[in-house]
């Protein structure tokens, strides 16, 4: 059966366009417009980051905008109980990623009630090895919430069909060996990468880390079903471009699904 997020994913019959920002960057006020636009840009779900002190996936524009998230005060609680204020307005699915510790100190069996009340369906938890995922997932799966798996370019094939064969939502693809952030190039190996997965996988394959801008976006989406952007959407809003946002969040428009 396919959950929300596979779904949302799928059903526009194009490639699919995930925006990530950092909740509480820009005061956690901002974070139901910046919701709302990407939403109405046609995002097809939205990554929102908790900020965390020691972001260890994080390159340079997404750590900066998680201390100046956390410079406000922003919290795990603050941002669900936030989100749950203007939950009946996001039609799209929202996906959390959080590194593992804000969810111990708020207790698993806790967040994943909270979560669900407040309209989340699925977590991205980066240090949250596949072997240990039995700590969360049962709290998880009992709220409809799925688990994102990581897949990296250093992935062994046998771990890679593993995570395939159990993935729930989609899998995301880490297209770099390294942070995230801008890069001018992808690896060569990158279009066999993304194939590889997705003759594994049983739900949709998006790539992310490095994409930033609309070449680019055309250029992953001919490997896989769409793409994840963090650093260059949190760059945009920091400089109000919301017309570029627009732009390069409707480059998967035209791109169907193959
Ligand atoms: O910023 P980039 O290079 O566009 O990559 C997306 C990324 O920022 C976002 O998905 C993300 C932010 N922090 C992470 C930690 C692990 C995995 C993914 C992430």
């Amino acid at each position: 059966m396919m959950d929300r997020i596979q779904k949302a994913l799928t059903e526009k019959g194009k490639k699919a366009f995930v925006p990530y920002i950092m909740a509480g960057d820009g005061g956690l006020e901002t974070l139901k417009e910046k919701l709302l636009f990407l939403q109405e840009c046609g995002a097809d779900a939205v990554e929102i980051g908790i900020p965390f002190s020691d972001p260890v996936a994080d390159g340079p524009t997404i750590q900066e905008a998680g201390i100046r998230a956390l410079s406000r005060g922003t919290t795990l609680r603050k941002v669900l109980e936030k989100v749950q204020t203007f939950k009946p307005e996001i039609s799209i699915p929202l996906i959390l990623m959080t590194y593992l510790n804000p969810l111990v100190a708020y207790g698993l069996e806790k967040f994943s009630e909270d979560a669900a009340e407040s309209g989340i369906s699925g977590c991205i938890i980066p240090d949250l090895p596949l072997e240990e995922e039995d700590f969360i997932l049962p709290a998880l799966e009992e709220h409809e919430i799925s688990l994102i798996s990581l897949v990296t370019l250093t992935t062994p094939v046998e771990r890679i069909k593993e995570i395939g064969s159990k993935a729930t939502g989609f899998i995301y693809a880490v297209t770099v060996t390294g942070i995230t952030g801008a890069r001018n190039d992808f690896s060569e190996d990158l279009a066999a990468f993304l194939s590889s997965i997705k003759s594994v996988s049983r739900v949709p394959v998006l790539a992310g880390f490095g994409v930033s801008n609309a070449e680019q976006v055309r250029e992953v989406c001919k490997h896989c079903d769409g793409v994840i952007v963090g650093s260059k959407i949190i760059d945009l809003f920091e400089q109000g471009d919301l017309a570029e946002i627009k732009r390069l969040v409707s480059t998967s428009e035209g791109v169907s699904l193959t």
